[in-house]
């Protein structure tokens, strides 16, 4: 269903992806572990539309989205829906409004002059918001959220998109380690439950190893790994991370594992 063919950005000099190629036959959620800079948000930022490929191609379900442009390349972007490490909302609108955003693609320009939305759409958005977990914050100003509440506004605004592909750059890279588990949790059910593929850049191992069925590493531009969790083993790790000897696990975890083995702990009688 997604392929990708020898895709190859070019920065002047550099190449920030170098010839990447994976397919996908049926939706999985798939990590991208690398250290920072070895190219994983350029390859999503190409996936997705926002950044032009220099050489190469992206195919999903047999059509060619790598030259689409105008108002083609809005409805691929519909299809793949982006989150951000950052959120994206707008801080000062409330949460309703923020996800109702998701639909701008199919509104009229009047329509989102008068942020005028059919009640269908709002409902919609409220049983998202439900779903995930936040729908009292609905009248609130996504500013006044938490970290981990903001980043399941920006999922369910990318929800409203109904897309078949979600692309995550760093969905937890803001968060503390039990905001982190929530939205990697959201994001691992609305892949079960719905069936969209999701691919998501983590920095973490512990994350990838945890919640995805599939592990890409990129060193340097270049896919270097591409299996499943079991094979990500601490060998490997060093290789995708570029690190000597002294590579520790611990240096790229997220602490998930920590904050589970607390509160099972916790539930140990004394
Ligand atoms: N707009 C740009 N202009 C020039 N160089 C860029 C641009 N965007 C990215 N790069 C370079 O491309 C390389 C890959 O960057 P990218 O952000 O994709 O890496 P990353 O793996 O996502 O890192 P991080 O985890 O820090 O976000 C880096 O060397 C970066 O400096």
């Amino acid at each position: 269903m997604l392929d990708v063919q020898s895709l190859t950005k070019r920065f002047g000099d550099k190449k920030a992806v170098d010839s990447a190629s994976f397919s996908v036959e049926k939706p999985a959620m798939i990590g991208i572990i690398g250290r920072s800079g070895a190219g994983k948000s350029t390859l999503l930022r190409m996936m997705n539309r926002l950044s032009d490929a220099s050489e190469g191609s992206i195919t999903f379900d047999g059509q060619d989205v790598t030259h689409l442009r105008g108002k083609d390349r809005r409805a691929w972007q519909s299809r793949c829906a982006m989150i951000f490490q950052q959120f994206n909302l707008v801080p000062r609108m409330d949460v309703v409004s923020n996800v109702l955003h998701g639909t701008l693609n199919r509104r009229s320009t009047l329509a989102t002059m008068f942020n005028l939305y059919p009640a269908s759409d709002i409902h919609q958005a409220i049983n998202i918001l439900d779903r995930l977990g936040i729908a009292e914050q609905a009248p609130k100003r996504a500013e006044a959220l938490s970290g981990g509440q903001q980043q399941r506004v920006a999922i369910a605004r990318a929800l409203m998109q109904d897309p078949d592909i979600i692309l995550a750059d760093e969905p937890i890279a803001s968060l503390d380690p039990m905001n982190a588990q929530i939205v990697m949790d959201a994001l691992r059910r609305i892949h079960e439950e719905d069936g969209r593929m999701v691919i998501c850049n983590l920095h973490t191992l512990d994350t990838a190893r945890r919640y995805c069925d599939r592990v890409i590493g990129m060193r340097d531009g270049r896919i270097v790994f591409d299996g499943s969790p079991e094979q990500l083993t601490t060998g490997v790790a060093r290789d995708i991370y570029g690190a000597g000897a002294d590579f520790s696990e611990a240096a790229t975890s997220t602490a998930i594992e920590t904050l589970d083995r607390q509160s099972n702990a916790q539930r140990v009688p004394a």
